[in-house]
């Protein structure tokens, strides 16, 4: 197994004339929890999404699960975001026409499975996310939270190597947050993966193994936590 699931070495990136993020390094090892903190505006979501392949790095190296994305196009970042990584945005952002059981069926569909075993999967990880709804639900019907619920299962279904997530517990109540961000760090750290999990929250930073504060688009500083 590689000592790294995660790692930015010297990343940069500019939106226009915003330097978001500058010379960014840091390293995330199977199994390990690490929270990205630090005021709004501070390049948080940007790191998150130059870790999932969304961004590409204008500067600097990220591999993600042994695979280069610094220089691969769009196609080759999007199959190593597949394969290996599992998102959780903010607001779901999940696909509107397709009723949220294929939603959360997509990442096993994509790779090439079975229509009824991915169905099949995506149902128990609807179930263990706590989100009863009909196979025709559509993503319209859920409420910010379910839909919240149901980016987590769409992220997990597929066991990513690197788990990212934006704020995963935002749009909960306190109870269901926490027990969403047991599951999602539970059934990715038992399975050897690593999470790296954006948040303004004391408790859910404090779940994590090691704090990466941001201040101005710079990793002002890291603090092991446990
Ligand atoms: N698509 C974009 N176009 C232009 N500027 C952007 C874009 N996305 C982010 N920025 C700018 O880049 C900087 C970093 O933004 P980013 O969203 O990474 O911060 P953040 O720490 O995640 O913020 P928040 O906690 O408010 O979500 C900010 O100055 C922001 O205005």
């Amino acid at each position: 197994m590689s000592s790294t699931v995660l790692t930015l070495s010297g990343v940069s990136h500019s939106y226009g004339r915003t330097q978001a993020l500058r010379d960014a390094t840091l390293s995330v090892a199977p199994g390990e929890v690490v929270a990205v903190t630090g005021p709004s505006g501070c390049g948080k979501s940007t790191l998150l999404l130059l870790a999932a392949g969304v961004l590409r790095a204008q500067t600097g190296r990220v591999v993600v699960a042994g695979s280069e994305l610094s220089g691969a196009d769009d196609t080759a970042r999007a199959v190593v975001r597949r394969r290996s990584v599992g998102l959780v945005l903010q607001f779901g952002q999940l696909v509107p026409d397709l009723p949220v059981l294929d939603n959360v069926a997509l990442p096993l569909l994509l790779e090439g499975h079975p229509a009824d075993d991915a169905r099949a999967a995506a149902a128990g990880w609807l179930d263990r996310v706590g989100l009863a709804i009909g196979p025709d639900t559509l993503p319209a019907q859920l409420s910010g939270g379910q839909a919240q619920l149901a980016a987590a299962a769409r992220a997990l279904v597929h066991g990513p190597a690197l788990l990212l997530a934006d704020e995963p517990t935002a749009s909960l109540d306190t109870r269901s947050g926490r027990a969403l961000l047991d599951l999602m760090l539970s059934s990715t750290v038992s399975a050897g993966g690593a999470v790296l999990l954006v948040t303004h929250d004391n408790i859910v930073a404090a779940r994590a193994d090691r704090e990466v504060r941001l201040r101005g688009g710079v990793i002002e500083h890291e603090v092991a936590l446990s």
